[in-house]
């Protein structure tokens, strides 16, 4: 595994070699939270903390980075020890990968001496934000597809290696069924799929005859790109015709054809006649063409009779709203075992942070198991009914509300305690499975991908009078 402690920005080093000079005993708590999410969405899909863990626990400096790092002449000879014996052992406290999580709440909080969680910031925040944002827009993709299989085609139009990488665990977490890139199949053991390329039709005199030979090779299961050079005058006859011969030398042919330009839905619809007038019911229909959340759902308005799809670089890239901004944000100092809430207040009242150490619990119905909503709570509280709650949002012109007849089941667990892993992480196809749960317990109208009801998620009277008492002493 690759050491990321480099992969930073200069300030957290610039900020940690002046809280070594300050205090090497106080801590700080900081959490990860999101305020705005991808195309207008409600909520994001938590993902990469698998990643995180992964790296915080190898985070270490080389003789390499540290000579590199003297070399900059900023940093006392104190600090630049201080980094050679580095060894991390904060608590992280995450909401497990695969939750649909809401704006405000903290999806990862990390408590521990001051430089430590100062310097991992830039880390956190590059993994989280990466694959929760593809996470993301792999579910919205997933759900326009209606449960019909989402083949992830990403990895060339990424951008770099780990986008690829990366990229592909968070789709498959959103809910894509496989992906084609054999890297990421490996490493997270996800299903690897795939069809062919136009490059080996064209590769032979004609394509009877490079549907043939790819039939040779894999009879049971043979897909044909059908679109290289006519799709309704020469790639599906041409595909029926093999199929047909696979049938006649005993073959129980279960393949497919992918259709990769024009009209999809006129295509999809005249290339499933052919095929079911010539007794190929079984054989299916996969698309692909720079496919989106939009593009999809209209074929399916239309009526296109698609079986699967393939999509890449829409996905891989979030196209549509390419950076999710998640934020990593001090929320308490721990100095001489005393906790000091801190709160930042900016001009602009979105940014106003939520003070102190926090827990966030989603709310169920106790009767339909739905849930309705969220609530951020201070750690100490005990949410009971009547719980008196305050819309999250700092620009909410709504005051107090009532909650009562719940259920509420904390979000976050403790990931990792003294720098080590306290819980086995789940495998990518468990965390898919999980947000599929987490998703179905969600009003239908927040899951909707063009203009969903907002999730009402809210602070507790506690918290909100913390947060005026601190918003008070910074404003006198
Ligand atoms: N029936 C349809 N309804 C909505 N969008 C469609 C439909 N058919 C195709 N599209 C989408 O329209 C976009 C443009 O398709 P088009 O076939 O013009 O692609 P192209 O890239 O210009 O063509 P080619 O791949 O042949 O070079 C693609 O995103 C494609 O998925
Ligand atoms: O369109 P995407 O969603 O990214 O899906 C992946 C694309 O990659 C392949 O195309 P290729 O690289 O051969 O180029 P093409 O776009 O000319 O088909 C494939 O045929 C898809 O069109
Ligand atoms: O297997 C495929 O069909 C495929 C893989 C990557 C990109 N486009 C298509």
């Amino acid at each position: 595994m690759r050491n990321l402690a480099m992969l930073t920005d200069l300030y957290e080093f610039t900020m940690s070699n002046g809280y070594d000079a300050v205090s090497q005993d106080k801590q700080g708590v900081f959490d990860v939270f999101f305020r705005k999410i991808p195309d207008n969405g409600s909520f994001i899909i938590n993902a990469g903390l698998q990643q995180v863990v992964n790296a915080v626990q190898d985070f270490h400096f080389n003789d390499d980075d540290l000579t590199y790092l003297q070399s900059l002449a900023i940093f006392s000879d104190d600090f630049i020890d201080y980094l050679r014996n580095f060894h991390f052992d904060c608590q992280i406290t995450a909401i497990p990968e695969g939750t649909p999580v809401f704006p405000r709440e903290p999806i990862m909080s990390v408590r521990g001496p001051l430089i430590q969680t100062q310097l991992i910031e830039t880390l956190v925040l590059n993994m989280l934000n990466h694959q929760s944002l593809i996470a993301t827009k792999a579910r919205r993709i997933t759900f326009a597809a209606q449960n019909k299989p989402v083949m992830e085609f990403g990895a060339r139009r990424a951008q770099g290696p780990d986008s690829a990488i990366y990229g592909a665990r968070a789709a498959v977490i959103g809910g894509c069924a496989s992906t084609s890139n054999v890297f990421a199949a490996k490493e997270f053991a996800i299903p690897a799929a795939g069809t062919m390329a136009h490059a080996w039709v064209e590769s032979f005199p004609n394509e009877l005859i490079a549907f043939q030979k790819w039939a040779e090779i894999y009879p049971d299961n043979a897909s044909f790109l059908v679109d290289t050079y006519d799709v309704l005058q020469s790639g599906v006859p041409n595909a029926i015709t093999v199929f047909q011969q696979l049938q006649q030398a005993g073959y129980n042919v279960q393949g497919g054809i992918r259709i990769d330009s024009g009209d999809i839905a006129q295509l999809t619809k005249q290339a499933r006649q052919m095929l079911d007038d010539a007794g190929l019911q079984q054989i299916k229909i996969t698309v692909s063409n720079a496919l989106d959340e939009q593009v999809i759902q209209s074929l399916l308005q239309e009526g296109a009779p698609i079986d699967s799809f393939g999509v890449g670089e829409k996905l891989i890239t979030s196209a549509s709203s390419p950076v999710l901004s998640g934020v990593y944000k001090l929320a308490a100092i721990i100095d001489d075992g005393q906790l000091i809430p801190k709160i930042k207040v900016s001009a602009n009242r979105d940014k106003l942070t939520l003070p102190g150490v926090k827990k966030t619990y989603r709310l169920y119905n106790s009767k339909t198991k739905k849930a309705f909503a969220d609530v951020i709570a201070l750690n100490e509280e005990n949410l009971q009914a009547p719980l008196q709650v305050i819309d999250s949002n700092p620009l909410s012109t709504t005051s107090q509300t009532t909650l009562n007849d719940f259920e509420a089941v904390a979000l976050s667990q403790i990931v990792m305690e003294q720098g080590q892993s306290v819980t086995e992480l789940p495998e990518v196809l468990q965390i898919q499975s999980y947000c599929k749960t987490k998703l179905a317990e969600l009003p239908t109208a927040t899951l909707r991908i063009v203009n969903p009801d907002a999730y009402p998620v809210y602070i507790t009277q506690k918290l909100a009078d913390l947060q005026n008492k601190l918003i008070k002493q910074h404003l006198q």
